[in-house]
């Protein structure tokens, strides 16, 4: 039996065990316990009803009606760095503080956009596929050939943790540098060399680019159309940061007409995604299914992250994991 003098709170999903320990120590947890399947909404917004302190998901729509059917709600813990799914103003409008897992997740991301950019432009799934399909006939010169990545250029789109974490990888294939961000990060330029450009020169100058940038107002929909056409015919396009930053319909219809060349996606516009998806009817991308972060060390720490985030704030303890309201 808990006590009741420790803050309540309700968790969205039953975490790995040492994050639910953190919760049991200093809280009165409640839960939708379940561990794939995400809470219905009506259960949510019974969840939170007596509350100080809730943990979700990406996968949670924390909006207005959110904070409406929680009144004693004070502190929102995200197991994740982006936070999309949750309105910042609604919560900064009753003080609620929002707290996010930034950093213990950048590398692990970072080598996920590798990943898939490798595979890409390499025709890794591509080859298995027709291995699996008994097609791999006797070896001729230009037999799956696919685009070099070494020493070409790499151009990142929103070069934060994640987007530098990228980059610097690019060092090690002795590629040329490039970034766009919001801002111009002279250390960033100093330190590893890389270079500003518009978005405009960033995509017609690179041989690669990779999406690293948050989803905005700003920043949805800002690779449609337009934005491929400018791409190389041989260059490779890889978003690991949220779909709804890409036109999926304009994306597909690019690769079609082979420009980008080949694609490499872990997000998309509605997740989770089917096998009757349009983006798996061109043969040059290869899908993940949101594993940005996913290995065991990173969601281990993650989940434990989230839990320490929740008690810090309801017990009136430093974090530097607070997400700020402009
Ligand atoms: N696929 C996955 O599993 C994962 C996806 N993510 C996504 O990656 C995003 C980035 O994470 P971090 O690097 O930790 O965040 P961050 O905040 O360190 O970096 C984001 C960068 O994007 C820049 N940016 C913002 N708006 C921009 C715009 N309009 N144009 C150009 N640049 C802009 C920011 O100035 C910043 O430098 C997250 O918001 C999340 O959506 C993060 C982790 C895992
Ligand atoms: O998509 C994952 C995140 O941490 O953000």
């Amino acid at each position: 039996m808990e006590r009741t003098a420790k803050p309540r709170v309700f968790v969205t999903r039953r975490l790995p065990e040492p994050a639910m320990a953190i919760l049991h120590e200093h809280c009165a947890v409640s839960l939708w316990d379940n561990v794939e399947t995400p809470i219905p909404r009506d259960e949510l917004l019974r969840g939170v009803a007596m509350v100080e302190g809730l943990l979700c998901l990406i996968t949670d729509r924390i909006d207005s009606e959110v904070v409406a059917a929680a009144p004693h709600l004070r502190a929102v813990s995200i197991m994740a760095v982006g936070y999309d799914n949750i309105d910042r103003a609604a919560l900064a409008a009753r003080g609620i503080t929002l707290t996010n897992t930034p950093d213990v997740l950048t590398e692990t991301t970072a080598d996920l956009a590798w990943a898939l950019l490798l595979a890409a432009a390499r025709r890794v799934v591509e080859g298995q596929k027709m291995i699996e399909r008994g097609e791999w006939g006797p070896w001729y010169p230009l037999q799956m050939v696919g685009q070099d990545i070494y020493g070409r250029v790499l151009g990142v789109v929103g070069a934060g943790r994640i987007g530098q974490a990228v980059l610097r990888r690019g060092r090690g294939f002795a590629m040329q540098l490039r970034y766009h961000n919001r801002r111009r990060n002279p250390t960033l330029e100093a330190e590893i060399g890389a270079e500003y450009r518009t978005l405009d020169d960033l995509l017609s100058e690179s041989d690669v680019v990779v999406v690293t940038a948050p989803l905005t107002a700003e920043t949805r929909g800002m690779f449609g159309a337009a934005q491929f056409a400018r791409m190389k015919p041989t260059s490779i396009f890889v978003n690991v940061a949220r779909g709804p930053l890409v036109r999926e319909d304009d994306l597909v219809a690019a690769l079609r007409a082979g420009r980008p060349w080949a694609a490499g996606l872990d997000v998309f516009e509605r997740e989770p995604i089917g096998p009757d998806h349009p983006l798996l009817t061109v043969p040059n991308v290869v899908l993940t299914p949101h594993v940005g972060s996913a290995t065991v060390t990173t969601r281990l720490r993650m989940a434990t992250l989230a839990a320490e985030n929740l008690v810090a704030v309801l017990y009136g303890r430093p974090t530097p994991h607070i997400v700020r309201h402009e």
